[in-house]
C-alpha cells in the first residue's frame, strides 16, 4: 500500500484555483446529453466520479469531444433519451452521482442496461429512487441484493403521475426523478415523503436543469411540479463553478495555520451549498472573506461548534478534523447519511480521529469530539474514501505530522489534491 508522509506544516499562504465542482460536472453532462443542441462545458472536474458518467454516455453513443488540458468538453446532445438496440453493462464506479441519475434516465428510452460499480457501490442504497419511478412505470431489476446496484434497467419510457419519493437517506433519488421527470410523457407531481436530507442538492440540481431550459415548481422542498413532455435545450456554454466541498480542505488550512487562503472559482455567487463550510468555520472563530467568486480564510483562534450538519453533509468532514485545532468539543448532528456514503464515514472518522489522540463519541447520527492536548502520530486509513483522506492532510498542522494510507484515492473527486496541499503548504 502507498503511503504518503506529511511532515509538520507551520504556515500557510496563497492561492488556489479550485477544480470544477462534481455535483455539477456529472448533472451538466447528463443534461448536456440528453438535450437538443450542443454544449460546451468549462472547468469541468477531471477525476474517476467524471470519467464513469463519460464513459457511460459514450457507450450510449453519446459524442463528445474533451481538452483534458483546457478543462473543456463539448457534447453533441441526443435531443431525448438515450436508447441502444443491444444490451449494454454501464460500469460507473463508486460515482453516486452517475449511478442514481442514470437508473432513471435510462428508462426514458428503450434498451436493456446493466448498471454495475465497484464493491462498496454495491452496498449503497437504490430502493427509494426504483421505488419512485417504478410508481410512473419504470422497469428495474435488482441483479444481486434487492433495494442495491447493480441493476438491470429495461427502458420503455416513463408515464406522467403522482409520485412519492422518500428523502430520509439521499437527495440523490429525488434529483434523478426530478431530471427525468420533463422527459416523462405527462405532468409529474412529486411528493417527498418524510424529511429530504442534504436540500441544498436540490436547488443545484433547479438551477441545472433551468439552465438547459426547464423550470421546476418547487413548493418547499415537499412537493415539485414538473410538466411532461419537455425537451432540455442546450445552453451553448456552461461554466463549471469550482467544488465546494473540494474547497472546504483550503479554507479550513487557512482557518488552522493561516497567514491567508484565498481559493477561486467558488464564493458568494455559489449554486453549491457547500459553500456553507465557510460559515461554520466562521462559527468556530475563523476570519472568513467572501467575495463572488472567492473565499479568503484567515489564521485564528478556533473554537469547537455545536451545529446540525444536514445540509452540507461532505464539507462536514473537514470540520471533524479541523475540531483537533479548536478549543473546547465540537459536535456535528443529524449526519446519519455518512454511513451509507463511501464507506460508514462516521464510524472510520471516529476511530481515525481516536488514533490521533482525539476522545470521540460516535452516535448514530452524530459525532462529539473533544481535541487532544497534543495530537499524535498516526498512519491514517482512509476506507478508499476520498474525503477521509483529504480531510485528514489537515493533521499535518500538529507537531506530528501525519501519514496517509492510499492517498490516492482522492482520485475519485480531485486527483491531484496532494500535490496542491503540499504546493499551499510550501510557501
Ligand atoms: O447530488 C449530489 O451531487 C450529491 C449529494 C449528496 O449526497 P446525499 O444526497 O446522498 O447526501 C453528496 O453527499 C454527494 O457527494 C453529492
Ligand atoms: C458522497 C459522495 O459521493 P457520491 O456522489 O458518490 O455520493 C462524496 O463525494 O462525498
Amino acid at each position: 500500500m502507498k503511503q504518503l508522509q506529511l511532515n509538520q506544516v507551520f504556515r500557510v499562504n496563497g492561492e488556489v484555483n479550485i477544480p470544477g465542482s462534481k455535483s455539477i460536472s456529472n448533472r451538466a453532462l447528463l443534461l448536456a446529453a440528453l438535450a437538443k443542441g450542443t454544449t460546451t462545458l468549462t472547468n469541468l472536474l477531471d477525476s474517476d466520479d467524471i470519467s464513469h458518467m463519460l464513459n457511460a454516455l459514450s457507450q450510449l453513443g453519446i459524442s463528445y469531444q474533451r481538452n483534458i488540458e483546457a478543462r473543456s468538453c463539448t457534447v453533441v446532445g441526443n435531443a431525448g433519451p438515450f436508447s441502444s438496440q443491444q444490451a449494454l453493462t454501464l460500469f460507473l464506479g463508486n460515482a453516486g452521482t452517475a449511478m442514481r441519475p442514470l437508473c432513471a434516465a435510462l428508462t426514458l428510452g428503450t434498451g436493456e442496461f446493466e448498471l454495475t460499480g465497484e464493491p462498496r457501490m454495491e452496498e449503497r442504497p437504490i430502493k427509494d429512487l426504483v421505488d419512485a419511478i417504478a410508481q410512473i412505470g419504470a422497469k428495474v431489476e435488482y441483479l444481486k441484493n434487492d433495494g442495491f446496484p447493480p441493476v438491470k434497467v429495461i427502458g420503455s419510457g416513463l408515464n406522467g403521475g403522482t409520485v412519492k419519493i422518500s428523502g430520509a437517506l439521499s437527495s440523490q433519488f429525488l434529483t434523478a426523478l426530478l431530471m427525468v421527470a420533463p422527459l416523462a410523457k405527462d405532468d409529474v407531481a412529486i411528493e417527498v415523503v418524510g424529511e429530504l436530507v442534504s436540500k441544498p442538492y436540490i436547488d443545484i440540481t433547479l438551477a441545472l436543469m433551468e439552465k438547459f431550459g426547464v423550470t421546476v415548481t418547487n413548493h418547499q422542498y415537499q412537493r415539485f411540479s414538473v410538466k411532461g413532455q419537455q425537451q432540455y435545450i442546450a445552453p451553448g456554454d456552461l461554466l463549471v463553478e469550482g467544488d465546494a466541498s473540494s474547497a472546504s480542505y483550503f479554507l479550513a488550512a487557512g482557518a488552522i495555520a493561516g497567514g491567508e487562503v484565498k481559493v477561486t472559482g467558488v464564493g458568494k455567487q455559489s449554486i453549491q451549498g457547500d459553500v456553507k463550510f465557510a460559515d461554520a468555520l466562521a462559527a468556530m472563530g475563523a476570519d472568513i472573506e467572501w467575495g463572488d467568486d472567492y473565499i479568503i480564510a484567515r489564521g485564528s483562534k478556533l473554537h469547537g461548534i455545536d451545529m446540525d450538519m444536514n445540509h452540507i453533509p461532505d464539507a462536514a468532514m473537514t470540520i471533524a478534523t479541523a475540531a483537533l485545532f479548536a478549543e473546547g468539543d465540537t459536535q456535528l448532528t443529524n449526519i446519519y447519511n455518512w454511513r451509507i456514503k463511501e464507506t460508514d464515514r462516521l464510524a472510520a472518522m471516529a476511530t481515525e480521529l481516536r488514533k490521533v489522540g482525539a476522545t470521540v463519541e460516535e452516535g448514530e447520527d452524530f459525532i462529539r469530539i473533544t481535541p487532544p492536548s497534543k495530537i499524535k502520530h498516526a498512519a491514517i486509513d482512509t476506507y478508499n474514501d476520498h474525503r477521509m483522506a483529504m480531510c485528514f492532510s489537515l493533521a499535518a498542522f500538529s507537531e506530528a505530522g501525519v501519514t496517509i494510507n492510499d492517498p490516492d484515492c482522492t482520485s475519485k473527486t480531485f486527483p491531484d489534491y496532494f500535490a496542491q496541499f503540499q504546493l499551499l503548504a510550501s510557501r
